[in-house]
């Protein structure tokens, strides 16, 4: 478990002061994935480099399965960072060194055996689907290879925790998921709490357990994932959420419209109902779907719809009330009346 407690983060110079990190306390479960979402500027990699003291905070603590890092002599701190890998954007490996060697160097620096070493990154490297290039070096590498290679690097001395600094932001779509989905391994197999920090809420949505929002160095949402996509109450978590979840309608749609449309959303076993059917069954309405989408979070369907009405204002009246009876928010977009 990660307790964050009252950490505050001032970076001080002789003609300015900026607040990076403005008093942010947090709990980060055992075996969980947690995200730290938020704008560039936001605090997010000051808060995580804070996690194993890369940055030391102005005031606060941080506990790592109940040990205060902050309290740490030197030494000590040496060792409890051996159980905290962390995995960068740009992957920080040594160019001169192939990829057995650069994570065989996380292994001297815990002082083990050269056969401990050659056992260690051989299994690494398979974990991770790198044994074949084993004696190659960075520049002959892919950037999803790279990053592989980076976490083969990060696991070498068996960490309870993984931080991964906008670990995929460097990477293309479908590269992100394949490193996306061997942090899930990783973490469900190993058992191992990630904590990354992302601007991209796709991430998000793909890998996390719960998520903070940053904002000026605050956290100013927290939850479970699919609560914060379904129901998220900031205005800034909300355009994150947008940007996702993008309906935008095209402008000829909209002034052409003559019926009333909606945006519905459906969560959970709601999205598998039958309601707009049953609804066109029981109302004389006629529905048009202009857009619509069901995303999976967490395993659970969260649907979209937006949807034209047209008849009696009366009866759209009625087939609005219904809908939003039995789903999980309703809004008229544009009304016919
Ligand atoms: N070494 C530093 N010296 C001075 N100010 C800093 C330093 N590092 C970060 N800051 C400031 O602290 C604030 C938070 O920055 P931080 O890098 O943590 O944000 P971020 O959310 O990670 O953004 P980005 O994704 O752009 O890195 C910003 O105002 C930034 O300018």
């Amino acid at each position: 478990m990660i307790e964050i407690k009252n950490l505050v983060k001032v970076y001080t110079s002789k003609k300015s002061k900026v607040i990076g990190v403005d008093n942010v306390s947090l709990t980060i479960n055992h075996g969980e994935i947690f995200g730290i979402v938020g704008y560039s500027g936001a605090g997010k990699s000051t808060l995580l480099r804070c996690l194993n003291l890369l940055e030391r905070p102005t005031s606060g603590q941080v506990l790592i399965n109940g040990v205060d890092l902050t309290s740490l002599n030197e030494q000590e701190l040496r060792k409890a960072r051996l159980k905290i890998g962390m995995i960068f954007q740009h992957f920080h490996l040594v160019s001169s060194k192939t990829v057995f060697e650069n994570v065989a160097f996380a292994l001297k620096a815990a002082k083990k055996s050269k056969e401990e070493i050659e056992k260690r990154v051989n299994e690494l490297l398979d974990m991770v689907g790198l044994l074949d290039k084993r004696d190659a070096y960075p520049s002959q590498l892919s950037g999803g290879q790279k990053q592989r290679v980076g976490i083969a690097r990060a696991l070498a001395n068996d960490p309870t925790v993984l931080l991964c600094d906008e670990a995929t932001s460097a990477l293309d779509p479908s590269t992100t998921k394949s490193i996306l989905s061997l942090l899930k391994k990783i973490n469900r197999e190993l058992g191992i709490t990630i904590v990354l920090i992302t601007h991209e809420m796709e991430v998000v949505k793909d890998i996390c357990d719960r998520i903070a929002v940053m904002q000026d160095g605050k956290v100013i949402e927290l939850g479970n994932v699919y609560d914060i996509f379904t129901n998220p109450k900031e205005p800034l978590t909300i355009s994150f959420i947008e940007s996702v979840l993008q309906f935008e309608l095209p402008e000829h749609l909209l002034s052409k419209s003559t019926g009333t449309i909606v945006k519905i959303q459906f969560k959970g076993d709601i999205a598998e109902e039958a309601v707009v059917s049953d609804m066109l069954q029981s109302f004389k309405v006629k529905g048009n779907i202009l857009h619509g989408k069901i995303e999976y979070i967490q395993d659970m369907p969260l649907g979209i719809f937006i949807m034209e009405l047209t008849g009696d204002e009366s009866e759209i009246k009625r087939a609005i009330d219904y809908i939003a009876q039995r789903t999980n928010g309703l809004e008229v977009i544009t009304s016919a009346a």
